[in-house]
């Protein structure tokens, strides 16, 4: 059976993001959803990011005003309405025919941060261009070759984009299971069109670790990120922290921000959840930089507790994919809107009418 077009209307059974998971299923190839879905090993890190929100409880404070609440934040100078934003996703193609221009689409009409992947379908240019944008970072995938990287950076400079995101935590893809199971393969018709041509994946010779002597060779290291700081105009901020000693070498050398993310349990399997290696990375890091976090984030309640616990914002992936393919543009808004009023929600009825007055107190620590 083929897939089912996109929803042109959001029906009265979709009140709540995870809703978009069965309306995306049956408008997605079984490639595409084990691409989506897929974590590394046994998905264990995958499973722990969304149980470890509902592990941390409210606290609930009564009487407080909250009238002429906002969820405005300010960062690296900027004002941004709300402080959910879109985490860089590869290849949006598979997922719906406009890819990030739909996404993007949906992210201008909701007044929401877009961060755009190295690996887009659509280019850094084109999205950054079209009629409606929104405000937008780029998320780096640094290349083997530093001028492929350094031509992105001006790219992403010359086209308004805000922010630099190094992602620091897939050197490789890890092992993902699932998607192996699926035979996933990027359909032929769909490239990674920011890049030059797809890079020849670095080869081992026989007898020699496909992964030592093979991927890692062309692993980037501290050494990059260095280059990348005295190269780059626009703040650069570092995807993919989980260690606290990380974090603090990080804001030595002068980066500008962190996103404490297990690349939502992508990557390397029974890592903790981000939203559990939050307070340990936020005490070292002590206000030095801004701290983001990423990964399970499923209802305003978890904005609210990521916030509690020294975020200044949050980023959404699957969920907002979810709705993509479920719904495009119409359903990446609908799902945003959703978990903002969500979270104005919970911050109403905690006494908190603004993102700084969200604290650890909040919660049943
Ligand atoms: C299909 C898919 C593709 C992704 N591609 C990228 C990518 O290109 N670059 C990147 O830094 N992170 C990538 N990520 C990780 C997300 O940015 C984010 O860390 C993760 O999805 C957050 O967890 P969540 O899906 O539970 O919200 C991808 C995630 C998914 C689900
Ligand atoms: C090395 C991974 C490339 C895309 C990606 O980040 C993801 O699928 O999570």
């Amino acid at each position: 059976m083929s897939p089912k077009s996109p929803l042109t209307v959001i029906p009265p059974d979709i009140v709540a993001v995870s809703d978009y998971e069965a309306y995306a299923r049956e408008r997605l190839s079984d490639m595409a959803w084990a691409y989506l879905q897929a974590g590394a090993g046994d998905e264990h890190t995958v499973r722990r990011n969304l149980e470890a929100f509902s592990e941390i409880l409210l606290k609930g404070r009564v009487l407080g005003s909250a009238a002429g609440g906002h969820t405005r934040l300010s960062l690296f100078g900027h004002v941004y309405e709300h402080p959910i934003f879109l985490a860089p996703v590869a290849y949006q193609k598979l997922f719906h025919s406009d890819g990030e221009r739909a996404t993007a689409l949906g992210a201008a009409v909701t007044q929401t941060l877009m961060v755009l992947s190295t690996l887009s379908t659509v280019t850094l240019e084109e999205v950054a261009q079209a009629e409606t944008a929104p405000p937008l970072w780029f998320q780096l995938y640094l290349q083997a070759d530093r001028s492929v990287s350094l031509d992105l950076i001006h790219r992403a400079q010359r086209e308004g984009y805000r922010a630099l995101v190094i992602t620091v935590d897939a050197a490789m893809a890890g092992v993902r299971n699932r998607e192996q199971r699926a035979g996933f393969r990027l359909p032929p018709h769909l490239s990674a069109v920011n890049l030059p041509s797809q890079s020849p994946v670095p080869t081992a010779a026989p007898g020699q670790s496909r992964v030592f002597d093979g991927l890692m060779k062309t692993a980037p290291g501290w050494d990059d990120i260095e280059w990348v700081l005295s190269e780059a105009r626009l703040p650069v901020i570092l995807k993919g922290i989980m260690a606290p000693e990380d974090a603090d070498h990080a804001c030595r050398m002068g980066v500008h921000g962190l996103i404490v993310s297990n690349h939502g349990g992508r990557v390397l399997d029974t890592l903790p959840a981000a939203i559990e290696a939050l307070p340990t990375v936020a005490a070292v890091v002590a206000g030095r930089v801004p701290i983001l976090l990423d990964g399970g984030i499923r209802r305003g309640s978890d904005v609210f507790k990521a916030l509690a616990l020294g975020a200044s914002a949050v980023l959404v992936g699957r969920p907002y994919v979810q709705a993509l393919a479920a719904a495009g543009p119409l359903g990446v808004a609908h799902a945003i809107r959703t978990l903002r009023e969500e979270l104005e929600v919970v911050m109403a009825l905690s006494g908190t009418p603004t993102l700084d007055r969200i604290r650890a107190e909040h919660l049943s620590l």
